[in-house]
């Protein structure tokens, strides 16, 4: 399917056209009012009609790409959408597309493909500007990628759908864009008067001019997640030397990324040491630093966490960051844990407070939206531990009810988190943690419910680490 742009508009066409282009004409002529708006829009619908062509044959003289948003509050599942005008195309309606029923305009944001980490810092400082701007509208994630060549066309971005009380979206949106010459493609969607939507690709070169548009085709949800591969792609890493790769390539910009570099071990320990590593995991407030304490002193045993402490200094620079530098600083924080736990580890058991299994969890939660039926199957690649980190003799996963966590981190009274503020948000977001840490295999989690009191919880554990480890 070749993206394919109307060659000889009907009244439909001219009148979509029209409402569209009237709002860059609005952009581009402040003041400009009535006859006077009419005959520009014509004129300039004709020129954005041989435009159209052009662009035909130029920068979208491509494959035609598949654009997917995240679930949200019209669609559990991902949607996925492309262009075209093959002939027996199942054009989509404003049916198949809720968010456009009543009318109104959408907008997509992608960022081209260049260096990894430039492109997610910018991903992420367009998002948080798309937010500021746009506070009432619905800001989701989008990618786009061309399905013959998945994992290497794979551009990230989003998918804006403004409140239809917010007439100047397009206005706002295009001031923020402007700020970016380069790599940022901007379409919006509008619906036709036969129900169909149509797709504008807009050129931001000095004002927003329409040049290229199409029928939007409904695709149906593919048997592996583009989601998926993104994540594998941008924010997981399965070996140390990957997630180093982009300290180093952001050391330039984020000095602290050399001193979290120079803290790692060049030899790798797997497997040394005689006494059992056990891992407490489990989200926020549901008693890890609690039964981690008390298992050090019944065990006798070292307690050490990840990040451990020679690089925690520079966590809150790294949460800061794009999911990519974010991620990466967790991933080696979990190598550089691993050499002290290799080493505490010849002269006592070692409790370790969150290890690999938070970093899977928490990036592959935040990187898939939706329900947990939108998290990837059950044994799928995400969910397996790095072959070059130590693997734990036991990992025990505590869980507590919504209510009793968040009746623990109010009466905690600690300042909370962004993230421990948008885990008690957003249930689904807790939901998702929990269950990708329920996947995690080799090891995989065992579960103890902590809502019992602490010294129920602590027996529990004690009897777990006895059944599964020497000690
Ligand atoms: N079994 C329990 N019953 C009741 N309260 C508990 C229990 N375990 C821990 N708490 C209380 O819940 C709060 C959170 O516990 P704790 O700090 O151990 O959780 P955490 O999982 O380490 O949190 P975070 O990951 O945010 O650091 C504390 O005030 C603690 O005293
Ligand atoms: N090994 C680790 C430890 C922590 N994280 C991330 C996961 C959450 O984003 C956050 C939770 O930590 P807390 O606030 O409870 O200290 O840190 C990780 O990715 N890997």
């Amino acid at each position: 399917m070749d993206l394919a742009f109307v060659s000889s508009p009907s009244r439909n066409t001219m009148k979509v056209l029209a409402s569209v282009g009237a709002l860059s004409q609005m952009l581009l002529t402040p003041g400009c009012r009535g006859h006077k708006l009419l005959l520009q829009l014509y004129f300039y619908t004709r020129s954005g009609l041989a435009n159209s062509r052009r662009m035909a044959s130029s920068s979208l003289d491509q494959k035609s790409r598949i654009f997917a948003v995240e679930p949200n509050i019209y669609s559990p599942n991902p949607f996925y959408f492309t262009c075209s005008r093959g002939p027996s195309a199942p054009f989509m309606t404003p049916k198949d597309w809720p968010m456009l029923d009543q009318g109104g305009l959408a907008f997509s944001v992608c960022i081209a493909k260049g260096a990894r980490v430039k492109t997610a810092s910018l991903h992420k400082s367009l998002g948080q500007e798309l937010s500021q701007q746009l506070p009432d509208s619905e800001i989701l994630r989008l990618i786009s990628y061309s399905p013959e060549n998945l994992p290497g066309s794979l551009e990230k971005g989003f998918f804006i759908l403004p409140p239809h009380s917010c007439p100047d979206a397009q206005k706002r949106l295009c001031k923020v864009l402007m700020k970016y010459p380069q790599g940022i493609q901007l379409c919006s969607y509008s619906k036709g008067e036969e129900h169909e939507i149509w797709q504008c690709l807009w050129e931001l070169n000095g004002g927003a001019k329409e040049t290229a548009r199409s029928r939007v085709l409904r695709v149906e949800e593919p048997v592996s997640s583009p989601f998926v591969d993104s994540i594998k792609g941008s924010a997981m890493f399965y070996s140390l030397e990957d997630a180093c790769d982009v300290l180093e390539e952001c050391s330039s910009v984020i000095p602290e990324a050399k001193e979290v570099l120079a803290s790692v071990q060049p030899h790798r320990p797997l497997d040394e040491g005689r006494f059992p590593v056990i891992v407490i995991e489990g989200l926020d407030a549901t008693g890890k630093s609690t039964l981690t304490e008390s298992l050090r002193s019944h065990l006798n045993a070292a307690l050490l966490k990840s990040p451990p402490d020679c690089i925690s200094q520079w966590r809150t620079i790294f949460d800061s960051e794009s999911a990519l530098i974010k991620r990466a600083y967790y991933a080696i924080g979990n190598y550089i844990g691993a050499a002290e736990i290799a080493k505490a580890s010849k002269t006592s058991p070692v409790i370790v407070d969150r290890f690999w299994h938070s970093t899977a969890a928490y990036t592959i939660a935040t990187e898939m939206g939706g329900g947990i039926h939108n998290l990837p199957d059950h044994h799928h690649d995400v969910y397996q531990w790095p072959e070059d980190l130590l693997r734990p003799d036991l990992v025990i996963l505590l869980t507590v009810s919504d209510e009793e966590r968040i009746h623990r981190i109010r009466k905690r009274g600690l300042q909370e988190t962004k993230e421990e503020r948008e885990l008690e948000a957003n249930s689904m977001f807790r939901q998702r943690v929990e269950e990708a840490y329920k996947r995690m295999e080799n090891p995989a989690c065992l579960i103890i419910d902590a809502s019992p009191p602490m010294a129920v919880v602590l027996q529990e554990a004690l009897a777990l680490i006895k059944k599964h480890c020497d000690i």
